[in-house]
């Protein structure tokens, strides 16, 4: 994959127009073969579609999952200044040392799911600023931190798994929707780690803060404005993943949140990527709605750091196992219909 040099936000939306399509050729073959395997067609149902999804990415009939990437991206946000997180924002950095001690609930979701987990802390120290009183990040941070996020991914990845820490990114995602899809803050404010319903109410007004500010701004500066570093290089490992024609599992609602300006400059940015899970969190089912993305799973959990992406790879591995173990009508000597 030729390198790309994040000198302008404008350049990165330009990328819209070359990016590469999944193999059509390698997808028929895999939907041919699903119905020739020893089951009515259309049987296994989502699992078929994701044995399609991951032939068209990997352009192979038979797609294989050897090597699994998670990338945990952690950054730290100046509207905690308002008070819209329930937890300190120290956790941010305690939570990344506990990742790299394997005590969080990815590092033990990753080993089951056979995923290698890499956490990359950005800036931890120097949080953006407070979109309230300016734009959270200027150009040349928002590139820095894309930037960050397109080196981080293994391009001989067979798919790559994604997820963020950050306290206060629930607020941060929830701008981010309501700037990009329009709606009232209230419509993508939740709870978070546990805000009341005081506290959804302060988020929603610093949301509308937010909005008034940098809602007019096209959707990579949306990205720059509302954002933060983490949100940023998940953008940045999405779009290097997307020309390398690397599928990628996205996690919950700050997750996919992050990914949604790319989707605002043209849906073919978020064309290889799979959502993991439906989270908990109230502005996500609305988020998946506007992306027009069914997610793999509904487990009513609301955490972030990639665990429902990670959990999500557990049900790729198990579709790629029927399709590539299962026999076909002819070799069983099983009579079709
Ligand atoms: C111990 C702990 C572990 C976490 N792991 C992910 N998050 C999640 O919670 C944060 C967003 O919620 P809010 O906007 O309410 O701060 C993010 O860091 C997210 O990844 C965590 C939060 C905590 C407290
Ligand atoms: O769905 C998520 O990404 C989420 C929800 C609540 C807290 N942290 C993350």
């Amino acid at each position: 994959m030729q390198d790309f040099d994040f000198t302008s936000l404008n350049d990165v939306a330009a990328l819209a127009s070359a990016l590469p399509g999944p193999d059509e050729h390698a997808a028929r073959a895999a939907r041919a073969r699903q119905d020739s395997l020893t089951k009515p067609p259309g049987s296994l149902g989502t699992l078929e579609d994701l044995a399609v999804f991951m032939a068209g990415w990997q352009g192979v009939e038979r797609p294989r999952i050897e090597q699994a990437q998670a990338l945990v991206f952690a950054g730290n946000h100046g509207v905690c200044a308002r008070g819209v997180n329930p937890f300190p924002q120290e956790v941010t950095a305690q939570m990344v040392a506990n990742f790299n001690a394997g005590g969080a609930a990815i590092n033990q979701l990753c080993r089951v799911a056979g995923a290698e987990l890499s956490v990359v802390a950005l800036d931890l120290d120097r949080p953006t600023r407070d979109f309230t009183a300016g734009p959270a990040m200027d150009e040349a941070e928002c590139l820095q931190a894309m930037r960050a996020g397109w080196e981080a991914v293994d391009l001989g990845a067979d798919v790559l798994i994604l997820g963020e820490m950050g306290i206060g990114n629930s607020t941060v995602a929830a701008a981010l929707c309501a700037a990009l899809f329009g709606g009232e803050a209230s419509d993508w404010v939740g709870a978070g780690t546990g805000s009341d319903a005081e506290g959804r109410a302060l988020k929603a007004r610093v949301v509308a803060e937010g909005l008034a500010l940098h809602g007019h701004l096209p959707p990579l500066g949306i990205l720059a404005a509302l954002g933060g570093r983490e949100q940023a290089a998940i953008a940045g490992a999405v779009l290097a993943a997307r020309i390398a024609r690397v599928p990628v599992i996205l996690d919950g609602f700050i997750c996919t949140a992050s990914a949604a300006p790319l989707h605002a400059a043209d849906p073919a940015f978020l064309s290889h990527c799979l959502v993991g899970h439906r989270s908990a969190e109230a502005g996500h089912r609305r988020l998946l709605e506007a992306l027009g993305k069914e997610p793999v799973l509904d487990f009513a959990m609301r955490l972030g750091e990639g665990t429902g992406a990670a959990l999500a790879l557990g049900v790729l591995r198990a579709a790629l196992a029927c399709h590539d173990g299962m026999a076909t009508f002819a070799d069983a000597g099983v009579s079709g219909g």
